[in-house]
């Protein structure tokens, strides 16, 4: 019997996505041909944000591979476009000039980025980001351009600028609102997303609208219609999407603002059908995949012949990607005459809530800073809950349980791919599962965004039980390779591998060049195991570390010498003085560490500026000890009892140079007055009564900590001792970019207590440190004497690396 033909127009999300579930559904019915313009197979398009960001890569976002259209008989036409549909004859034409017969036609072919009829729209440096292709041309941009401007403070908006920061791009973000995100958030949600963003470095012009891209052949700013301008070398428009129905229009379908479907995803044509973005349900057009996999699931059995619930539409959720920003928004969350709305404030942890209800019933949830109520929320607004048992809850002594707990079988787990409760819990159990990575594989559960994946470890730990041990999850370095931090370190170790390009080619990396994650913590760790035989790769370090000064918002440098324990003189401030008039230095500003940073200095002027200064590197760049801080002491003070200053100074002369996994502040204050802020350092001292105090893991920036007390000793030998081998201990076990605070928690207190205070291994943790020591040579000094190294980085254009 010939089989029915499906064409597909669209290989993107929605689209695969409903082919494979007609294969589900009836895997020997059709003959199934796909005809996509984009020369790839289907691909996460979601990921391009974390692509640009530099979490992951472009190889590693594939969903369905070549091999996948091979298994499953699927005719694919990648790099073709569909230019002409017959309904009556029910062929397609393409591009390639083939004409296609069907039985069932579906269209999926997504939307466009919506440019802004502008005038200088069209000019080179001006662009949407929507598929591979543009993420590639922003990377390929940031290589060579300062200035970008996203306009648009929408989703896409903030997830584009926020990879855009990441490769070292000057960065604004220009939006029409009063607030960041207004259709999704409230405006307290959007302007507490404005100040975290802003944190991060982000510039964010709001209530601006533009008027003109300004430029010859290529952008060089814009024009606002206050009359103001902007400079900018390129320029991203995220201001929303514009579904691609001309095909459809043209081929005599009902096409409003998408292709209109039914309940059934059936368009106004015999056997045609539309899903996806390019699509209007109940005269809503989607933007986001969780509908889309919705309507997947009715369309396929619809072309299959099987009965099928009608789609009613979806409640939309959003999570925004952002790597340290938490925003979620779900439901309606516009307040009307008759909706009441509970909200919660909390200034001290940077968290906000607002759930809303509507005839009692919950309706919209946006959350800030603790996004750990969404999947609740979410499924109380599918399930239409009573707000009142939502208040229960938040009022009630019991344990909070785990919010897996409470959910039925049936509900949505991850949001992205539509997997529910009750297919992952079955997959555990009938495939043996024991991991996040094997329910992924399996389920497609954290596939997409990866949100749900604290919500997939939930269930295991629910279907396992004790037999699941949460801790031991092997957390891959990052989507270069399968393999933990833990795992790349041993080998590093043990097959004495000594550059980043040998980690790669020995331990089989996905990519080629690696990312912008793991390239960097490569160099850190093969520096750490191999102080003596290994090289600092400079082209696998952020630009301020390259370059031993920090880059500022105008593409200027700041400088600060180090000042052992917060102590200068004379001599000292006359040379900064001199340097700051010669080289026209256009802010002095004394540290919160106790130096002087200048500020506004030319690349170029950098060595002669070290010269000129000759003093050593304050490394405010660096991951490595930055400062010790001091008070005054027992000299002056009539407080002090210990010489605070002194033992500050040996500190840091002690540990100066050597590279951690990230920065480390010290500080020596000597009584409990604590006039030097031990308390919130990674290492802070106290002098008491009849010796010091060591504390630890403190932290005084966003995630503030108060430091734990680790040991009490007599002298300052024994400071500098267990200060040894605590800076060796952490240098070997932390993560590459984690800080003391959270290395402590992890690792325990206690157990970091018996190692640095255990004989043998604190002997054997400082012999190792002075090895690392030894090894390590004055940046600045090396800048001045080496011609080739001044050239190379100070001289010619250094190329781009993320941050
Ligand atoms: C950077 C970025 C991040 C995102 N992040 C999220 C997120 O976190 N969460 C979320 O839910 N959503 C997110 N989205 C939105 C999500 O990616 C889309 O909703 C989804 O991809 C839409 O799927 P689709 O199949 O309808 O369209 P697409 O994925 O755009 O696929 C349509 C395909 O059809 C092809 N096509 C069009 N016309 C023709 C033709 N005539 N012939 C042949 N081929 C044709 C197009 O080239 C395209 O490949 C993001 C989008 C972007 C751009
Ligand atoms: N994490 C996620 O879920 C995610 C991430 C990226 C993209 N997406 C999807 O991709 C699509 C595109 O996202 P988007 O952010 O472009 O769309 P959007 O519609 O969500 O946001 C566009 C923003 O641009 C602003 N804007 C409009 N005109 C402007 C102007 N002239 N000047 C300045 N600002 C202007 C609007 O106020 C709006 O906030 C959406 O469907 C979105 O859902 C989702
Ligand atoms: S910490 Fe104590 S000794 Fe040091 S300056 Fe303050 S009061 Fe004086
Ligand atoms: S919710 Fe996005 S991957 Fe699961």
């Amino acid at each position: 019997m010939t089989k029915q033909k499906v064409v597909l127009i669209g290989n993107g999300m929605a689209g695969v996505r409903c082919i494979e579930e007609i294969i589900k559904t009836s895997p020997d019915q059709f003959d199934i041909t796909i005809i996509g313009s984009e020369p790839h197979p289907n691909y996460n398009r979601i990921l391009l944000s974390k692509v640009l960001q530099g979490d992951t890569s472009i190889s590693d976002i594939t969903l369905n591979e070549l091999d996948w259209y091979a298994e499953n008989n699927i005719t694919l036409h990648k790099g073709e476009t569909a230019t002409k549909v017959d309904t009556k004859k029910q062929t397609v034409t393409t591009d390639k000039q083939q004409t296609i017969p069907y039985d069932h036609l579906i269209f999926a072919t997504g939307s466009m980025p919506f440019m802004l009829p502008l005038p200088g729209a069209d000019k080179d440096g001006v662009m949407g980001f929507r598929d591979i292709k543009d993420c590639d041309t922003l990377i390929h941009y940031a290589k060579t351009k300062k200035k970008a401007v996203v306009i648009g403070g929408g989703i896409l908006g903030l997830e584009a600028a926020r990879g855009l920061l990441n490769l070292d791009m000057d960065v604004t973000v220009v939006h029409n609102e009063p607030y960041l995100m207004n259709r999704q958030l409230d405006p307290e949600a959007g302007k507490l997303l404005k100040k975290k963003l802003e944190e991060q470095g982000m510039k964010i012009m709001v209530h601006t609208l533009t008027q003109e891209l300004t430029g010859k052949k290529h952008v060089s700013g814009l024009k606002f219609v206050d009359g103001s301008f902007l400079e900018a070398d390129l320029v991203i428009m995220a201001v929303g999407i514009k579904p691609q129905v001309q095909l459809a229009r043209d081929s005599g379908l009902s096409v409003n603002n998408g292709i209109v479907v039914d309940d059934y995803m059936r368009a106004s044509a015999p056997n045609v059908y539309a899903l996806g973005e390019c699509t209007e349900h109940r005269k809503t057009v989607y933007g986001l995949v969780a509908p889309l996999y919705d309507q997947g699931k009715v369309l396929a059995k619809t072309v299959c012949g099987v009965d099928t619930k009608p789609y009613e539409g979806s409640v939309l959720s959003t999570n925004l990607k952002v790597s340290g920003v938490s925003v979620f928004s779900t439901g309606t969350i516009v307040e009307s005459d008759t909706s009441k709305s509970l909200m919660a404030f909390d200034d001290w942890k940077g968290t906000y809530k607002k759930v809303l209800s509507e005839n009692g019933r919950v309706t919209g949830a946006v959350l800030f800073g603790d996004t750990s109520e969404s999947t609740l929320l979410t499924s109380m607004i599918n399930k239409k809950a009573n707000i009142e048992d939502y208040l229960a809850m938040q009022q009630s002594d019991a344990p909070a349980v785990s919010v897996t707990a409470s959910m039925s079988a049936e509900d949505i787990i991850c949001g992205c791919n539509g997997v529910t409760k009750g297919t992952i819990c079955s997959a555990i159990k009938e495939q043996g599962l024991a991991s996040v990575e094997e329910v992924k594989a399996c389920t497609s559960a954290s596939r997409s965004c990866g949100g749900c994946a604290n919500l997939v470890a939930d269930l295991l730990q629910e279907t396992l039980g004790d037999s699941f041990d949460a801790s031991n999850q092997v957390k891959p370095l990052c989507s270069c390779t399968t393999m933990s931090r833990d795992e790349i370190v041993d080998a590093i170790r043990e097959q004495e591998l000594t550059t980043t390009r040998s980690v790669m080619n020995v331990l089989d990396w996905k990519t080629e060049e690696g990312c912008s994650k793991c390239r960097p913590a490569l160099n850190y760790y093969i520096n750490m195991a191999h102080p003596t035989n290994s090289q600092d790769e400079k082209e696998s370090k952020y630009v301020n570390e390259r370059l031993h000064a920090n880059i500022q918002k105008d593409g200027t440098f700041s400088v600060v010498p180090r000042m052992y324990g917060g102590v200068t003189n004379a001599d000292q401030l006359r040379k900064i003085a001199d340097v700051a008039d010669k080289y026209e230095v256009k802010l002095l500003k004394v540290t919160g560490g106790q130096r002087i940073d200048m500020f506004g200095l030319k690349k170029d002027d950098l060595p002669s500026v070290w010269e000129d200064l000759d003093m050593p590197s304050g490394y405010a760049y660096g991951k490595t000890l930055r400062t010790v801080k001091t008070c005054v002491g027992a000299d002056f003070c009539r407080f002090g009892t210990q010489d605070s200053i002194g033992l500050g100074v040996e500190l840091e002369k002690r540990f100066e140079r050597v590279s951690t996994p990230h920065k480390v502040k010290m500080a020596v204050s000597a009584c409990p007055r604590n006039c030097a802020e031990s308390g919130i350092k990674d290492v802070g001292i106290v002098g008491v009564d009849g010796g010091w105090e060591i504390y630890v893991g403190g932290n005084g920036g966003t995630h503030l900590r108060a430091a734990d007390l680790l040991v009490k000793v007599k002298s300052e030998q024994e400071v500098l001792q267990i200060t040894g081998a605590y800076f060796q201990y952490y240098r070997e076990t932390a993560e590459y970019l984690e800080r003391t605070a959270p290395w402590v928690e992890r690792l325990g207190l206690d157990h970091i207590r018996d190692v640095v205070t255990d004989p043998e291994q604190s002997v054997a943790l400082i012999a190792r440190l002075d090895v690392a020591l030894a090894a390590t040579v004055e940046p600045w000094k090396q800048v001045i004497s080496d011609a080739q190294i001044r050239k190379e980085l100070y001289e010619v254009a250094a190329p781009a690396l993320t941050k």
